[in-house]
């Protein structure tokens, strides 16, 4: 699913009225009609509905969504902030239509406003400003938003929570922008949506397909996608009759150090969970014991090191390596990643110490392969590009980076990013707040190196291994819950959630 900028927003709009036989007013009219049903289907008619609309179209939906309920028989109240004394074409039909049904609780305000006494029982409905927002809040506006927030009412946005830029929000002031409750997002998500510091100014959000020309989406320009499954289940390559384990490649594990065998392990079990042929874990010969008992199908080479990862290995006989789970970051360790990865002609994932070591030898991440996946959590990358003031500013320094190393970065988290060379952003949606335990990550990798053993291209084996690691995290929190989601959880639900994939049309 593509994600439109504000201003992308504004010509689909503009195209589908010009080219899909649809008069403007009945395109506000549906999204007015599907926002109505979405309140109603959570709140009954014992709650009074308290409207806030601007004078634009936000506003205009804002006053059909109240028209549309109080034929319903909600008790409604409307508080539209005419300041300027300009009314759009499309709100200022909806006004009179609100008077040719009878409607009277209505109060536009130009000047002076004596705002409701709103309760918890009360819904308001945020029409104040949608993707025509051009500047921060400010005076007035910001004095309603404040008040709204103070109160404890449930608030349901329009579009977007008025106050908030569908990206960029780096010059914003966030009191001065609506902390909703549920947002219902015409037709598309805003990329807003997507980063951490909104959880509390968008609240749930939904999307309502208005109807807004497929034609127009489908050749807009924009590097913001969300993945969707019948996508990932495209890239499942079914396997032939007289397939045999060197089909599937010969993945190279470097994991592990004293004291962190365990990283080994969930990455090597969750690699050979996701179709590789053959695995080779290399690690220190204090762990050689404890992998051999624990991944009884993978091989252990050792390292000529008793305690971590010191001697680099001869990748000819494989076809993908990972790096970095739980590997340390002695300096020998870093001297061996770097002659590593030096020498390296194969698709490589670099996680966790990998990454770090990159952050700590600045002066070697010109040495890294081009075309290689790094895989870090938010520390990890701000610890390679420092500290960043929001997750636009995150994705564009991220974005800087991967073209300059010309590597892939999936970016972990929520909504884990795969950001490509080419500037493209993948925005994850599977996955969930359970997944947020030690040695997550380390099963990541082990898909990631999987995939790519199997001939996946880098882009899609970052985007193929993200999907499927959040879909068996949400498969197995359906099982255990957030609370007790453990990284071995995600391991074992790995054969239900690629069931699943290669099951979806
Ligand atoms: N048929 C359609 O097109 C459909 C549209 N739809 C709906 O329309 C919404 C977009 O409507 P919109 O373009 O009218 O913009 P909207 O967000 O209402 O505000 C614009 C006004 O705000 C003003 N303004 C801006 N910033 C300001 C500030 N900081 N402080 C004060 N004022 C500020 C700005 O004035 P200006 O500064 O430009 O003079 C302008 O007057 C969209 O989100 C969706 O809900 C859907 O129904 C689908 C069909
Ligand atoms: N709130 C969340 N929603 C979805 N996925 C999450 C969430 N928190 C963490 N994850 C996922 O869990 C994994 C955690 O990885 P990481 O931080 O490297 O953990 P570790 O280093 O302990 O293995 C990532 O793939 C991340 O996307
Ligand atoms: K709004």
């Amino acid at each position: 699913m593509k994600i439109l900028t504000c201003t992308q927003q504004k010509e689909a709009d503009a195209y589908t009225i010009a080219n899909n036989n649809i008069l403007s007013i009945n395109l506000m009219e549906k999204a007015a009609s599907l926002i109505a049903d979405e309140i109603s289907k959570r709140w009954d008619r014992s709650h009074r509905i308290v409207v806030f609309a601007g004078a634009g179209n936000n506003g205009g939906d804002a006053l059909a969504v109240a028209r549309l309920l109080f034929s319903k028989s909600y008790p409604v109240e409307i508080y539209l902030f005419n300041i300027k004394g300009t009314i759009s074409e499309d709100c200022m039909t909806n006004i009179q239509r609100l008077q040719q049904c009878g409607f009277t609780d209505y109060h536009e305000i130009s000047n002076a406003f004596e705002p409701p006494k709103l309760t918890a029982e009360d819904v308001v409905v945020d029409g104040l400003f949608g993707s025509g927002l051009n500047k921060p809040l400010s005076g007035g506006f910001a004095s309603v938003v404040k008040y709204i927030n103070a109160s404890n009412a449930q608030v349901v946005s329009i579009d977007l929570p008025s106050g908030l830029m569908g990206e960029d929000n780096s010059n914003n002031l966030r009191t001065n922008i609506i902390r909703a409750d549920l947002t219902l997002s015409i037709q598309l998500p805003k990329l807003a949506f997507l980063f951490p510091e909104n959880e509390d100014i968008v609240g749930e959000w939904k999307t309502l397909d208005i109807g807004i020309s497929q034609e127009f989406i489908a050749q807009a320009d924009t590097p913001y996608i969300i993945t969707e499954a019948s996508e990932m289940s495209q890239l499942i390559k079914p396997r032939k009759r007289f397939a045999f384990k060197n089909n599937f490649g010969h993945a190279l594990l470097i994991a592990g150090s004293s004291g962190m065998a365990g990283a080994s392990i969930l990455a090597a079990r969750a690699c050979l969970r996701s179709g590789v042929g053959l695995l080779t874990i290399h690690t220190p010969v204090c762990n050689h014991d404890i992998l051999q008992t624990a991944v009884p199908e993978a091989m252990v080479q050792n390292d000529v090191h008793e305690l971590y990862f010191a001697e680099p290995v001869d990748l000819d006989n494989y076809q993908a390596i990972a790096i970095g789970p739980g590997i340390g970051q002695e300096e020998e360790t870093a001297l061996a990643t770097f002659d590593q990865l030096a020498d390296c002609y194969i698709p490589a994932v670099l996680d966790a110490d990998a990454i770090n070591i990159l952050s700590s030898h600045r002066n070697y991440l010109n040495r890294l392969p081009r075309r290689s996946i790094l895989t870090p959590h938010i520390g990890e990358l701000e610890r390679l590009i420092g500290r960043c003031n929001d997750s636009f500013d995150r994705l564009t320094k991220a974005k800087e980076l991967a073209a300059y190393l010309q590597c892939y970065i999936v970016l972990k988290g929520a909504y884990s990013t795969v950001i490509t060379p080419e500037g493209k952003f993948y925005f994850n949606p599977t996955g969930n707040p359970g997944m947020a335990t030690g040695g997550s990550g380390d099963v990541l990798t082990g898909i990631i190196l999987a995939l790519l053993a199997q001939g996946h291209s880098q882009e899609n084996a970052a985007r193929l291994g993200t999907f499927v690691h959040g879909l068996a995290g949400d498969i197995a929190c359906r099982r255990t819950g957030e609370i007790s989601l453990t990284a071995s959880d995600i391991i074992a639900a790995l054969p239900e959630a690629w069931k699943e994939l290669c099951e979806t049309k």
